[in-house]
Formats: structure tokens, sequence, C-alpha cells
């Protein structure tokens, strides 16, 4: 830690701690679940974000997988190629929609990287266990296609009948070489394919699409959470979104299953409170015929509107949730709008990294004179507010991936149900103490990360093991306990 904090950069410490994975991956281990609230903005979000996009210029030593285009027709052996042989858990991304920052084609690679690092430091899962996968079919960005230190293919993204076989063909050789009980979690494509990919394997593999699902239940748990804050039952909210691709319809989704559940009605009624604004505005009812397929369920009757602030202003939404990729959209007149019909507004500023975050925590809480209840999908420093210490939590999936990957791995889990990701919702709410709500936190810290991603793994498994997919039998009684016991610790052998 001495010499990594002689760094200011962000993006050398990122460097340093690359050198040290590959290096010692012990010591690298160790230092990280030692120094989670220090380094997880290093090894992720904000600074992997960076990290990617100079993955070029930085590149010093192979990690993960690549398979391109190129491999077509060979991916299994190109698998056997790997030198672990027993892996419980891939991600796998093609590069298209980093964070917000857009197609970034192979570079994308950092992203399965860091989210595997966490994978073992958050979760427990072994490292040898991981697999990090960047499946090559070309970018569509300018600037890397005219890049000399681009390290993927020069040519713009295979697409429709070309792209699908490959995918294919990777899922096919992946169950085939690791059996089904291997999870594959889709991470960072874009919105088209995301949705497309999560409903074609859902039913022949283990996939979880951290974007849409992760996102979804990490949100659902700080809601949960915010009910202790700001009072009443979920369905006595009303939730507007800016953005609507895999976080946001992903997050609203679950939100009405969970309201749905609680008044046992349809979900469709649950939708009602629940409204999103894309680029083009709020989407209602007269916009059906030119919406994706995946927005069209939240398109309530409502005239146009165009903007945001009259979307807030219209709608009067009690909580206020930007996943759109796209920075400081929550404008003060926004922010103010929603502080002047809530007392306490919830907003959430999701979108990665820091720089496309919709709005800082300073400006929320200043914007909304101290009252705003806030958290974000990148970390932001405690604000010291007219004298009053505020301090944001951090609603990113990183809080549940490995917790989950972890229940389902432990149960032998066949298949992913969305009732597993209520369940990894309502332990992450659980874990909320008194302690952090006096902060203003709906999220409990990550420096306990290990503890809570234990009980969010025995909550998923116990699900896992009521749906009856689970195939690791029998049993056992003690789910955290048995979590606690499976997961990896970063200590060095006794010799004699
Ligand atoms: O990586 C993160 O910090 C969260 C995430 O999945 C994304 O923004 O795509
Ligand atoms: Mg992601």
């Amino acid at each position: 830690m001495h010499s990594l904090r002689q760094y200011d950069v962000p993006l050398h410490k990122y460097i340093a701690m690359m050198d040290l994975q590959e290096r010692n991956e012990r010591l690298f281990y160790k230092l990280l679940i030692d120094n989670v609230e220090e380094l997880l903005p290093v090894v992720y979000t904000p600074t992997v974000g960076e990290a990617c996009q100079k993955y070029g210029s930085i590149y010093r030593r192979p990690q993960g997988l690549y398979i391109s285009l190129k491999e077509k027709g060979k991916i299994l052996e190109v698998l056997k190629n790997w030198p672990e042989k027993s892996i419980q858990v891939i991600v796998v991304t093609d590069g298209e929609r980093i964070l917000g920052l857009g197609d970034l084609g192979c570079q994308g690679m950092g992203i399965p990287v860091g989210k595997l690092s966490l994978y073992t430091a958050l979760g427990g899962l072994r490292p040898s266990a991981c697999l990090p996968v960047t499946i090559d079919v070309g970018t569509n960005n300018e600037q890397l296609l005219n890049d000399e230190f681009y390290i993927g293919l020069k040519q713009r993204r295979a697409r429709g009948q070309e792209y699908t076989e490959l995918l294919d063909e990777f899922m096919n050789a992946v169950k085939q070489n690791y059996g089904e009980k291997v999870l594959v979690q889709f991470e960072d494509f874009a919105n088209h394919n995301a949705f497309e990919l999560l409903s074609r394997y859902s039913s022949s593999h283990l996939v979880f699409n951290d974007d849409i699902q992760g996102t979804a239940s990490v949100v659902l748990a700080g809601l949960i959470s915010a009910l202790k804050l700001v009072g009443g039952s979920l369905a006595d909210h009303t939730f507007l979104f800016l953005g609507a691709g895999e976080a946001g319809t992903g997050i609203a989704e679950l939100i009405a299953l969970k309201i749905s559940k609680q008044i046992k009605s349809p979900v469709e009624e649950a939708r009602k409170k629940i409204w999103l604004v894309d680029s083009k505005g709020l989407i209602v009812k007269s916009r059906l015929g030119s919406l994706q397929h995946f927005k069209k369920p939240w398109a309530h009757e409502h005239e146009p509107v165009k903007e945001l602030v009259d979307a807030v202003k219209a709608i009067k939404p009690t909580v206020l949730i930007g996943s759109s990729g796209v920075g400081k959209t929550f404008t003060k007149e926004v922010v103010e709008a929603m502080a002047s019909f809530n007392e306490k507004p919830l907003i959430l500023a999701l979108s990665n990294p820091t720089s496309q975050s919709e709005c800082t925590a300073e400006e929320a809480y200043k914007w909304s004179k101290g009252r705003a209840i806030f958290a974000s999908g990148s970390p932001f420093d405690p604000v010291n507010y007219e004298g009053k210490v505020f301090v944001p939590g951090q609603a990113n999936n990183a809080y549940i991936f490995p917790g989950f990957g972890l229940g389902l791995i432990i149960s032998g889990a066949i298949r992913v149900h969305d009732d597993m990701l209520l369940a990894a919702s309502e332990a992450l709410a659980a874990q909320v103490k008194q302690e952090n709500y006096d902060k203003g936190l709906i999220y409990p810290p990550f420096s306990n990360i290990r503890k809570i991603s234990a009980h969010i793994a025995a909550n998923v498994a116990a699900k896992v093991y009521e749906l009856g997919l689970a195939s690791h039998l029998p049993r056992p009684k003690n789910l955290v306990k048995y979590a606690e016991s499976c997961m990896y610790s970063p200590v060095y052998r006794s010799y004699r």
C-alpha cells in the first residue's frame, strides 16, 4: 500500500495493481480485500473505464481470452487453450457499450478482468475458476480503428447472422467444455444484443446480465433500504427514469415485480407507478409504434413530454433514477424540481464512470438544500454541506454480482430466475445498519463486503433450492456458514 500510495494518478495505480496481479496474485487479492474501499475505485469503476480507453497503450501482459471472428469454427479449441480447466464463472463482453463510454471494441477486456477480480475479492470465487472473455467482432469506433495501438480487429462490427453464429458457437462451446453449471455473465453489450442474448440463452444456459439484472437487484436493494428513511411501501412511490436501456428497463421491471408481489396484482398494474424518459422524451402510448420492444411495456397514457425537467414536473416522482450513460443530465432545475414536492427526494445517478454521472453528490445535496438521499454508480467522496457531512452511497452492481454468483455456484444452480434477484436485493437491504442510515447511506459500506456477499449468496442459494434448480444436494443446513466456508482467502500455505 505504501508503494501504491506514491502514485498520484489513478491510472498509474491501476497499472501497478495489474502488474501485481500478474506477479503475485495472492498479494493482489490480500491487498484488495484488506483495502477494498481504497482500491475498488482503482481496479474497478471509475479507473477501469480510463484504462479501457487507453488499453492499447498501457498494455503489458495479456489478460483474459480473446475470441475473434477469425476463430469462427474453432472456438472450442480456443477455449481448450486456456490453462485452467475447471472454470466456474465467465464474464464476457463484446466491448460495444463499455460503461457509459461507448464502443471500445477489444479494449473492453478491462471490464471482464475487473469484474472477475471482484468475483474473487468480494465474492470469494477462486481466481483460477474465473475466465474473462472478450469477443472481438470489430469496432465502430473510428478513433480506435485509426489508432496504431488498437489491439483488436481493425474492421467495423459484424452484425446479423455472422454475429449470432459466433455467439452461438461460443455459448455451445462453453457448455460443452465446462458443463451446464458454469455461470456466464454478460457485461457491457449494447442494448440490442444484451436483451437478445439474455432471452436467447436464459432457458438453456446459466446466464446473468449484470447491467440488466445485477443493476436491477442493487437498485431495488437501495430502494427497499431507503424506505426506512423516506417512509411508505414501494407501491406508495412513483419512479421516473432517465434512460430506458439495459439498466433502466431492468430496474423498472424488477421494481414492478416486487410491487406486484406486495400488492398481489399483475405486474402490468405495478408498472403504472413507473415512468421512463429516453432520448426522445417521456415514453408514452402515442410513441408505441416506434419504440424498441423492451421499452413498450412502459408506454403509459400521457401527453408527449420532451424534456426531463418537464417530465419531472408532470409526473412528480418521489424517486429519480439516472441510467442513460449521459453525464450532467440532472441539472439544478431538475434537482430543485424534485426537492420542491418531496421532503426527501431520492436521487440515484447510476451512470458510470464518474464523468457520465447524471450529477455529482455535491450537486445533489447543494441543489436540494441537504434534503436529497443520494447514491451513485461511481463513488463520490463525502460532502460537507453547511456544516453537515453527507456520505453518498454507491449503487453499483458490485454489491450484488459477486455474492449472487457465489450463491449460484455453491448450490449448483442450472438456471437463473428473477426471484433469485429479489432474494439478493432483500439480503443486501438487510445488511444496512442504523449507523449507515444516520449518515444518509442506503447501502452498507464496502468494507464488510465479504460478509455481505455471504449473506447474499445464502439467500440466493436458498431460493435456488426452493425453486428446485439446485444440483448440489443435499442442501447445506446453514447456508451463510457454508457460503463463507467456500470462499477463497489469499493466504500462503504453511510449509514445513
Ligand atoms: O462497471 C460498473 O461500474 C457498473 C456496470 O456494470 C456498468 O456501468 O456497466
Ligand atoms: Mg457493466
